[in-house]
């Protein structure tokens, strides 16, 4: 049922895509029902161009047939459309279980709307039971982590911090470096994490997504729900 909730959110968030737009494409597996769905419209006519998130994503919009660009050549983009791991009433989002973060962190930060698409289960009323992912430079990791786990208790926050693949095989993301995941339960100011975060050298960033969603498709039992982030979200 969840990947049929995945298809629906994917697919109302099509609607939304207008002929010219400039398109930031995420993710992961909700992400790619809106590549699929896309390509279908990009088929049928609609002239659109994209920059995808990832390599994978990149792949799939290719044998979509979707037109792809490069943030150096299009640095603006209008709409970003793509997954979460967990996002709350407020749409701060946790991201990065696909190993995309930075890339989908770049690209949203660079359109001027991000529409995050998701079945009902990804819905928290606070965030943290999905493990945080953090992306970190392999250089320094035993530092990085240490100043990870001071960072956490400066924040009230503890819990088992685990290398992605583990010490022998570590995931490398697309842009070379590792993700520490952070079981933590509860994130109850995500907003002062992420600070703490951003501020150690080590971290290349984290999947804290806070203010970046405008609008959220979350489908399930009672069909597609809009989900729209308030000024005030906007400002926190
Ligand atoms: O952040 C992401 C990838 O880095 C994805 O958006 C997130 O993991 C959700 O994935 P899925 O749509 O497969 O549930």
């Amino acid at each position: 049922m969840s990947d049929e909730w995945k298809r629906l959110a994917a697919e109302r968030a099509v609607e939304d895509v207008m002929p010219g737009m400039k398109l930031g494409i995420g993710t992961g597996s909700t992400a790619e029902h809106f590549v699929k769905a896309l390509g279908a419209r990009v088929r049928d006519g609609l002239d659109v161009i994209g920059v995808p998130t990832s390599e994978r994503t990149r792949e799939l919009a290719l044998s979509e047939g979707i037109q792809l660009t490069t943030l150096e050549a299009e640095p603006q983009l209008d709409l970003t459309v793509d997954g979460a791991d967990e996002l709350d009433p407020s749409l701060v989002l946790i991201k990065g279980g696909g190993g995309a973060l930075l890339r989908e962190k770049i690209v949203a930060a660079a359109s001027k709307r991000m529409i995050v698409i998701a079945d009902a289960s990804k819905v928290v009323d606070v965030l943290g039971a999905f493990a945080l992912p953090i992306e970190v430079m392999p250089f320094g990791l035993a530092a990085t982590w240490n100043a990870i786990e001071a960072a956490l208790a400066e924040n009230g926050l503890s819990g088992d911090l685990v290398l992605r693949g583990g010490k022998d095989h570590p995931f490398v993301t697309d842009g070379g470096h590792y993700i520490i995941d952070a079981a933590l339960g509860r994130i109850e100011h995500p907003a002062c994490l992420a600070e703490d975060l951003a501020a150690i050298p080590g971290v290349v960033e984290h999947g804290l997504f806070i203010g970046l969603a405008d609008k959220a498709y979350v489908a399930g039992a009672d069909g597609v729900l809009v989900v729209e982030a308030t000024a005030q979200d906007a400002e926190n």
